[in-house]
């Protein structure tokens, strides 16, 4: 009897004490907390959990920007972390800090699982540093003309595939073919030889594995908050997922090892990296993560942006009409299109412009550490330690900003009178400063080549069934439905 009591006495002694824990954190955060000044929604406030729940449903960015238009620039979207939507925030949080340490990035968002190697996407600012001056080299003008020539190879091989489709007069998912040629691109940029996505018309299983860990990386990240639910489930990883893990893995060396024993001075974007791989003390671990995360950063966002803009031109005749009509008088075969005379395509530059604005590939706010001593952003103290974010997708659709924000309208790049008051340089869809996108000139240089031959080559209606596509959750990337399109030879 004495027993049962004591244990039912521990119980309520426990239960109450968890419960007293949490209130008196709710009224912390609320009330006395250093960012209880900034406004947000309440369950926002009080805990992480409604920013987590956002995340793993897949509708963040949506969810900003009626946080933004309803409580401003500033919002706390989490007990220690607050979003700014505003064209200064980029500049405040990204840019170049004179004199200030800079905003590092956010380890829970940037390293979920602490033990993996790291990158030049995570690296501690001064390694950093160096990998990207290395890295540098693949990214430059004279390695990209080095490039074209096997860019070129895919790319045929994409309207050779292509071709195809006309003549069965099936319907064509074109966001596929968009993903096998840019993967096929940057395999063979990373780690020297394709996928065959082209060849195979399907996604290589190495690739199915990449894009499974990513899904695996939201819940991860989201657990970094709860370090010992996490524990407790990394240490219950079944057997199946663990053997499928080691296997990606022992492929991925092999690809490395394959690399390696390429001629040396191949202007790829992994040389520069191989090259110094004493002095940078790199581990072959090391090298594989970079090259991954080059082909995750390198390929899915400018699939993605090619589907998006595609998708807006045909459900946007008037502006698909002027692009066709601007692509075929410059040009009068595929052999005169190249990276540099895409150059003479300045309404295609406009239309990828509205693209970014209207469906950026990266739609969330990458979360970045406010440094030591606190520092000032759009004018507000921040406190060290913070989290802060910039939330693309919300702050590209705000009226404030983009006159008509829902509206696809590739004339406000051109200096359009109506669209005046426009503020462009909100679109930073490659961000700014020390770590902004090193592969933008190769983004724009792959998207305006494709889509310019892609224009040049078919006529393309959009399927019934893609009408809605746009409509797409986002985790961290777009979940992009099949974009069907009825392709015939122009
Ligand atoms: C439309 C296409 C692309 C978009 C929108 C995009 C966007 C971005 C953004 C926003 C970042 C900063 C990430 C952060 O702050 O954590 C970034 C970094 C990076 N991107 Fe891209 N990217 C694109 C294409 C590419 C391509 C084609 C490559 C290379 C093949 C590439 C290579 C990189 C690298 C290496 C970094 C890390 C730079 C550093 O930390 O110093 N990106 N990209």
């Amino acid at each position: 009897m004495g027993i049962i009591f004591n244990v039912q006495h521990a119980l309520v002694t426990g239960v109450f004490t968890v419960i007293l824990y949490l209130a008196s954190k709710v009224i912390y955060n609320v009330y006395f907390h250093p960012l209880s000044r900034f406004p947000g929604p309440l369950e926002h406030r009080v805990s992480r959990l409604a920013y987590v729940y956002r995340s793993v449903r897949g509708t963040l960015p949506f969810d900003m920007l009626k946080m933004h238009k309803k409580y401003g620039d500033i919002v706390r979207i989490a007990p220690d972390e607050l979003a700014f939507s505003h064209p200064d925030a980029w500049q405040d949080i990204m840019g170049h800090q004179k004199g200030q340490a800079e905003f590092s990035k956010a380890t829970w968002f940037y390293r979920p699982v602490e033990d993996q190697p790291s990158h030049v996407v995570n690296e501690s600012r001064e390694q950093h540093g160096r990998l990207r001056r290395q890295m540098a080299h693949g990214f430059s003008e004279k390695a990209m003309r080095e490039q074209e020539p096997m860019i070129r190879t895919y790319v045929d091989m994409l309207l050779d595939r292509l071709h195809e489709f006309c003549e069965s007069r099936k319907p064509v998912t074109l966001s596929d073919w968009y993903n096998y040629t840019t993967f096929d691109i940057i395999g063979d940029l990373a780690f020297g030889e394709p996928f065959g996505c082209l060849q195979g018309s399907n996604l290589d299983g190495w690739i199915k594995g990449i894009f499974d860990a990513g899904r695996l990386g939201i819940i991860l990240q989201a657990l970094s908050f709860y370090p010992l639910v996490k524990r407790t489930l990394l240490s219950m990883v079944p057997a199946s997922m663990k053997e499928a893990h080691e296997k990606h893995k022992k492929l991925t060396e092999e690809k490395m090892m394959r690399r390696m024993e390429k001629e040396e001075g191949r202007p790829d974007l992994i040389e520069g990296l191989l090259r110094k791989r004493g002095e940078l003390n790199l581990s072959i671990d090391e090298l594989i993560a970079n090259a991954e995360i080059l082909i995750i950063g390198g390929s899915e966002t400018t699939a993605s942006l090619l589907s998006g803009a595609t998708y807006l031109l045909l459900t946007n005749p008037t502006a698909y009409e002027k692009l066709k009509e601007e692509v075929r008088t410059v040009f009068q075969s595929s052999e005169e299109i190249n990276l540099i005379s895409v150059n003479k395509l300045p309404y295609m530059l406009a239309c990828l412009d509205e693209a970014m604005r209207m469906y950026p590939p990266i739609a969330n706010g990458l979360p970045r550490m406010c440094p030591e001593g606190g520092a000032k952003v759009l004018g507000e103290f921040v406190p060290a330690n913070t989290y802060v974010s910039v939330h693309q997708w919300a702050l590209y659709r705000r009226e404030e900003y983009f006159k008509d924000p829902n509206s696809y309208h590739p004339e406000r790049f051109l200096g359009d009178s109506s669209f005046a008051d426009d503020c462009r340089e909100v679109l930073q869809p490659f961000h700014i400063g020390p770590r902004n996108c090193l592969g933008r000139n190769l983004a724009y240089s792959e998207m305006r080549l494709i889509l310019a031959l892609i224009i040049f080559n078919f006529d393309i209606e959009i399927a019934d069934e893609a009408r809605n596509w746009i409509n797409q959750r986002n985790y961290l990337m777009w979940e992009k439905g099949p974009l069907k399109v009825h392709l015939t030879k122009a």
